[in-house]
């Protein structure tokens, strides 16, 4: 079996399908980087990155924040969403325009019009974290898609099938990749191989990845 099962060259403009409402977007997020990479570094200074626990208790790999009317917040309790910022006491920062016109202008390729999300969450991984295969399933409805927007060092992304024991497919995500995936892909366990350190020219030793989503 090929160690990539879905391998696409960075050619913007191409579709890549994983399903049949799944979509690669090979940088999509490229002409909105400009505007987006600065603002994100707005958002981190308002609502600093931080490392949630999962509902087994152990501390979570990737460091986490959000912005948004709600926010993913963690602890030993379990997961939902919060219109406050635990951390600040504050509401979250608001999701930048550019990042809601590239999400809407992203939903709209892979067939998702009207996509409104409530809430981006943003996560970082420094070189060794990753992201066990998971539902997204938090959010009030499943109606919506998920956008993902991956930044910095490249990562392996896990796509898997409606069980955690479907053997995922692997895909390499760069620097401006979106992904998008809703309908009847919405439920797909999905997850994210140890990052290595391939530091990268803009972004350092670090990926971020941001998924919009709509969540109340
Ligand atoms: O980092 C990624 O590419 C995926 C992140 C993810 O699945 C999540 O935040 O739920
Ligand atoms: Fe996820």
């Amino acid at each position: 079996m090929s160690t990539l099962d879905l391998f696409h060259e960075d050619q913007p403009g191409q579709r890549v399908a994983m399903g049949a409402q799944a979509f690669i977007l090979p940088g999509f997020a490229n002409p909105w980087l400009n505007q987006l990479l600065p603002a994100l570094q707005a958002i981190q200074q308002q609502a600093p990155f931080r490392q949630m626990i999962t509902k087994g208790g152990r501390r979570m790999s990737v460091q986490t924040t959000a912005c948004g009317e709600l926010g993913w917040v963690s602890s030993d309790h379990g997961y939902r969403y919060c219109p406050i910022d635990p951390t600040s006491g504050q509401a979250w920062p608001v999701i930048p325009s550019c990042l809601l016109e590239l999400a809407q202008r992203a939903a709209a390729e892979a067939g998702f019009n009207h996509f409104h999300p409530d809430t981006c969450l943003i996560n970082r991984y420094l070189p060794g974290a990753r992201m066990g295969l998971h539902q997204d399933k938090d959010e009030k409805g499943f109606k919506a898609p998920i956008v993902s927007v991956s930044l910095g060092m490249s990562a392996t992304f896990l796509f898997g099938g409606f069980k955690r024991s479907d053997r995922p497919a692997r895909t390499i995500l760069n620097h401006g990749d979106v992904v998008v995936w809703g309908g009847v892909d919405r439920m797909r366990f999905h997850g994210v191989m140890p990052v290595g350190d391939m530091p990268h020219p803009e972004l350092g030793s670090q990926r971020i990845n941001l998924t919009l989503r709509k969540a109340g």
